[in-house]
C-alpha cells in the first residue's frame, strides 16, 4: 500500500487545518489515523472521528494489552495511535496521515511504518501564541505548556534528516500548495491505482 504521511509541528502550528483541507480536496486518496487520546473533547470534536476519547484507565489497559504502535504524555494527556486506527486506512489502500507530536515521531522511527514525515512550523512563536489564544481551546495553564513545548519542538526539528520536508505556515493557501505539492508523487500513485 502507499506510504503513510507523519504530520508534527507545535500544538497550534495549523495541522489540523491543513489536513482537513487535503482530506476534503483529495477525496479518497488520505485517510485519518483516528488517535486515542483522555483530553477532554472540544465543541464541534466527534468522538471516532477526531479522536478516540477515553479515560487514562481504558488507555493504559490498551496500552499493557500492546494496542498501540506508539503513545505519549503531552500537556498533561495521553495519545497513542493504536494498530487498528492505521490498519483502517491501509485496509481502504488509502495514504495514511498521522498528525502527532515529536515524541510520536521518535518513536515511529524505531517502527517498520516507514512513513514520510512534515513538520509545520509557524511564522514564529509569537503569531503561534496569537493563533493558539484566538483559538480559544486552552487554559492559561494549557497553552504555557504548549508554547514551552512548541519551543523545544522547534529546536529539535532542526536535526538534519528528521523531516522530510518542513512547512511554514504562514499565509495558508501558500502552506497548503506545499503541503500537496511535498505528497504530489504519492497522490499521483493512488489516483492512478484507482484508475486502474
Ligand atoms: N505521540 C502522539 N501524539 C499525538 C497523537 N495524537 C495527537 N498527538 C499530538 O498531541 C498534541 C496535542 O494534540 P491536541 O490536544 O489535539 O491539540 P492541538 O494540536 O493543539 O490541536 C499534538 O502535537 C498532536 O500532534 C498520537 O496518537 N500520538
Ligand atoms: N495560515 C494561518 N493563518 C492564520 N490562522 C491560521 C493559519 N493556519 C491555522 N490557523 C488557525 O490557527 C489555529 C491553530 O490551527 P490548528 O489547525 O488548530 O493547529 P494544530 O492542529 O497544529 O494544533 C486555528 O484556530 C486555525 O484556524
Amino acid at each position: 500500500g502507499p506510504r503513510p504521511v507523519v504530520l508534527s509541528g507545535p500544538s497550534g502550528a495549523g495541522k489540523s487545518t491543513l489536513l482537513k483541507r487535503l482530506l476534503q480536496d483529495c477525496e479518497g486518496v488520505f485517510g485519518f489515523s483516528v488517535s486515542h487520546t483522555t483530553r477532554n473533547p472540544r465543541p464541534g470534536e466527534a468522538d471516532g472521528k477526531d479522536y478516540h476519547f477515553v479515560t487514562r484507565e481504558e488507555m493504559q489497559r490498551g496500552i499493557d494489552r500492546g494496542d498501540f504502535i506508539e503513545h505519549a504524555v503531552f500537556s498533561g494527556n495521553m495519545y497513542g495511535t493504536s494498530k487498528a486506527a492505521v490498519q483502517a486506512v491501509q485496509a481502504k489502500n488509502q495514504i495514511c496521515i498521522l498528525d502527532i507530536d515529536m515524541q510520536g515521531v521518535k518513536n515511529i522511527k524505531k517502527t517498520e511504518l516507514n512513513p514520510i514525515y512534515i513538520s509545520v512550523h509557524p511564522p514564529s512563536v509569537q503569531t503561534l501564541e496569537q493563533r493558539l489564544r484566538d483559538r480559544n481551546t486552552e487554559s492559561e495553564e494549557s497553552l504555557q505548556k504548549r508554547l514551552q513545548a512548541a519551543i523545544n519542538d522547534l529546536e529539535i526539528s532542526k536535526e538534519p534528516g528528521l523531516f522530510d520536508a518542513i512547512i511554514i505556515n504562514d499565509d495558508l493557501e501558500d502552506a497548503y500548495t506545499k503541503l500537496k505539492g511535498a505528497l504530489k508523487e504519492e497522490i499521483a500513485a493512488v489516483q492512478t491505482s484507482k484508475d486502474s
